[in-house]
């Protein structure tokens, strides 16, 4: 199954261009919800899956298209997963990365380096329709640590604070082409674009 128009259930511009990014070579042309009108939904699953399921279901509905939806977030050892799925709300509503870097600062103000590693998780779950009974789901996540400070313009969320040791750069020193080949995200969606490919037939 490969559809030609996908609708892609994110109000996250940087998810989105990300997305634009990986995808445009693909042939597949994606729309984001807002040109459909789908505002964002409630995300009260207590999984990634269920809230990238939500997402995705709302957006079908409302866009009568194949749907693509990405729920996301880091998963800090040190503060036991926090802040997890929900990485967005970290500092409350309405969402700031801003705010939400100033507060993991601070709860990692005491944890030395050696001991402030994370992970980023993607979930990537894509609906043929919204009652799609059979789900195309992928999951992959990225390693690194929380540095002390900020470091780097690109990127979006959490990436001037999440460090790549085999990089030594952070995230958002990575330039769009390093950090979608090496990403949660990028990773997620190149196993994603396989497993739509159409099953050769068998003899
Ligand atoms: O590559 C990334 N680089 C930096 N930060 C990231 C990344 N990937 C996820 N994150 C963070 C951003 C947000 O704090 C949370 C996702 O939350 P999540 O609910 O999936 O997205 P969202 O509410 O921003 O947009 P939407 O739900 O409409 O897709 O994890
Ligand atoms: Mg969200």
């Amino acid at each position: 199954m490969s559809p030609a128009l996908l609708v892609l259930a994110s109000g996250n511009a940087g998810k989105l261009r990300e997305f634009h990014q990986l995808l445009a070579p693909l042939g597949l042309e994606v729309h984001a919800q807002a040109d459909y009108g789908v505002a964002d939904v409630e995300e009260t699953g207590l999984t990634f899956v269920e809230n990238a399921l939500l997402k995705a279901r709302e957006a079908s509905r409302l866009s009568g298209l194949p749907a693509l939806a990405d729920d996301s977030g880091l998963e800090v050892d040190a503060l036991a997963g926090a802040p997890g799925i929900y990485s967005a709300r970290y500092a409350g509503e309405p969402k700031s990365d801003t705010r939400n870097n100033a507060r993991l600062l601070e709860a990692l103000a005491e944890v030395p380096e050696g001991r402030r590693r994370a992970r980023y998780w993607c979930v990537l779950v894509l609906l043929r329709h919204a009652e799609d009974p059979v789900p195309l789901i992928v999951q992959r996540s990225w390693e690194g640590e929380i540095l002390q400070a900020p470091r780097g313009e690109g990127g979006f969320g959490y990436d001037p604070l999440f460090w790549l040791p085999d990089q030594q750069a952070s995230a958002a020193e990575l330039d769009a082409e390093q950090k979608n080949r090496l990403s949660h995200r990028g990773r997620a969606l190149q196993a994603l674009v396989a497993a739509m490919a159409p099953e050769p037939a068998r003899s």
